[in-house]
């Protein structure tokens, strides 16, 4: 795994950017009429920034508090700390847009420090965006700076620690700012994993994890990652809270569900203690075929209904399994029917079973509701390509396909509907695009919904996404799914949040903000509305 700084303009490692495979060029060709030459994006250098808008002693007080090594205003800092990653922020960074640039990055070394900044920007109405790994793709990292002296991107990346770990209860602390593959990489020294693997594995941080409520590629082996959060210390501007003080409690409302999904708008996470669990010794990936979606949704739900669950399991819609995407390293050479892919780990919840009972178990549930074994190499491809996909979309983009994902989750008996809504929303707003879906995140009582879309890009491509992108949210609202099963709110699912959880839902999410940031610097615009300016 890669420790380079992110690709600005895109996703990854800049030295494992992917050229588009010829067989891409000839999908997007045949399916979508694309035939525009490649624009590249516009170099780092030529990225338009706004004046820097905090005045020069706010800037020393801010260096007092952290050192003036750790508050940035440099054109390449602010560029990297500019928007996430969603598809328009990519669009709109690749065409020299850093409008949405904060005036500086400070980099915090403590608790203590990033309590004294916020006590600091309440006072002189400072905005602060908390700043993770940077791989939101709901503008959670786009603050609304209207009506405040300027903005200042919070980035946690000096708290990088692992605190400690107890090996009895299976609890590790660590700070905000550690990256997945590091924490994976500290607890593998104690024979421990998290067990969380988001496709953002390679850049997002535990801090992103918890306060954007996210849920990884093994989720139903190790749980989503609010799961695993068993407590947490948040800085405020009006005090410090420090939440759990066991797994489970009766001592009121779990304050802790406050903090996980508020995406910075009530506070800063600076230190997190995790549930971990055994790494496992054994993986076993497979694939199965299924002769539609329906009848492989069944057999997901089967497994999920009769305690089955393997560690990894994705199912892939017919046009997901045609075009290969579960196999990123194979794209353009997908089967027919619908893909399943099941990976069996020794660890996990299920942890002590032996892999092959695990795995025989699963396959009798499968091969009941009519599943075709197709051996391991369909498993172990998507397991060597899990990561790799998202560095095909900065090769997309500039070859003048737009390509984003998407993402719901509902009931079992409201999934079907779900699905079709989705699609004739994407349908009704952007003519023809390729739309693909898996499931991959599965639970007794439902699963969400993951889509990947692809269009050609016509006009302003980041209007064109954004007309599909709200025709979308509306039909998940009248639907009945929730607007995030993982990717969280931001600024772009706001109004649709708000119409999930009604007015006094809103209601109670402001007067808690109200009374941990009186000031509303904490990003605002992100969750609810910001203050008018
Ligand atoms: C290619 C790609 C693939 C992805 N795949 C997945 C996936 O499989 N599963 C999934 O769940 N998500 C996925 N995501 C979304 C994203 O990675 C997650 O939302 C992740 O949790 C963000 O973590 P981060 O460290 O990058 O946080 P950031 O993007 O930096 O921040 C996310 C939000 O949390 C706030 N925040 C960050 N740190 C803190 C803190 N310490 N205290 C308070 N607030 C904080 C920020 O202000 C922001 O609102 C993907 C994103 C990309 C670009």
């Amino acid at each position: 795994m890669t420790g380079e700084p992110m690709l600005w303009s895109g996703w990854g490692d800049p030295a494992l950017a992917r050229e588009l495979p010829p067989e891409v060029r000839v999908l997007l060709r045949d399916f979508l009429g694309v035939r525009a030459p490649d624009v590249p994006a516009v170099g780092l250098e030529s990225v338009r920034l706004p004046p820097v808008a905090l005045p020069e002693p706010l800037l020393g007080l801010l260096a007092e508090v952290v050192g003036s090594a750790y508050v940035l205003t440099s054109h390449e800092a602010r560029v990297r700390h500019t928007r996430g990653k969603s598809t328009p922020d990519l669009l709109r960074m690749r065409a020299g847009d850093g409008s949405a640039a904060p005036d500086a990055v400070v980099l915090p070394g403590s608790h203590e420090e990033v309590a004294e900044l916020l006590r600091l920007c309440s006072a002189e109405r400072v905005a602060v965006i908390p700043f993770g790994g940077g791989t939101s793709v709901v503008g959670g990292l786009t603050a609304s700076g209207s009506g405040f002296t300027g903005v200042i991107a919070l980035d946690l990346g000096r708290l990088d620690r692992l605190l400690s770990v107890d090996a009895e209860s299976l609890v590790a602390s660590f700070e905000p700012g550690v990256r997945a593959p590091e924490a994976e990489r500290l607890l593998a020294a104690h024979g421990l994993t998290l067990g969380h693997f988001p496709q953002s594995f390679e850049y997002a941080t535990l801090g992103g994890f918890a306060a954007a409520r996210s849920s990884g590629q093994a989720s139903a082996g190790y749980g989503r990652f609010d799961d695993m959060v068993v407590g947490l210390t948040v800085a405020t501007p009006t005090g410090t809270l420090d939440l759990g003080r066991a797994p489970k409690s009766a001592a009121g409302p779990d304050l802790r569900q406050l903090v996980l999904g508020s995406e910075g708008a009530f506070g800063v996470i600076t230190s997190l203690r995790l549930r971990v669990r055994r790494a496992p010794d054994e993986r076993r990936y497979e694939g199965w075929r299924f002769g539609t979606f329906a009848e492989g949704t069944a057999a997901v739900r089967a497994l999920a209904q009769e305690g089955q669950l393997p560690t990894v399991l994705r199912l892939s819609d017919e046009t997901e399994t045609m075009i290969g995407l579960a196999k990123p390293d194979a794209i353009g050479s997908g089967g027919s029917g619908c893909l399943l892919i099941a990976g069996h780990e020794s660890g996990g919840v299920l942890e002590g079973g032996s892999v092959a009972a695990r795995q025989a178990g699963a396959a009798a549930v499968l091969t009941r509701m009519g599943g075709e074994p197709l051996g391991a190499e369909p498993g172990e491809a998507w397991e060597r390509g899990r990561f790799s996909a998202p560095y095909l979309r900065d090769s997309l983009l500039a070859a003048g396909a737009t390509v984003e994902t998407l993402e719901t989750a509902g009931f079992w008996a409201n999934l079907p509907r779900l699905y079709d809504a989705v699609r004739l929303a994407l349908a009704g707003a952007l003519g023809s695009p390729l739309v693909m879906c898996h499931i991959s995140h599965v639970y007794e009582t439902g699963a969400s919904l993951y889509f990947t879309v692809v269009v050609a890009q016509e006009g302003d491509p980041v209007a064109q996404w954004e007309r599909a992108k709200e025709a979308v949210n509306a039909a998940i609202v009248a639907t009945g799914g929730t607007i995030s099963h993982h990717h969280g709110v931001g600024r772009d699912h706001r109004e649709a949040y708000a119409a999930e959880v009604g007015p006094v839902g809103v209601s109670i999410l402001q007067a808690v903000k109200d009374r941990l940031d009186p000031a509303g610097i904490l990003n605002p615009g992100t969750l609810i509305p910001p203050p008018a300016a």
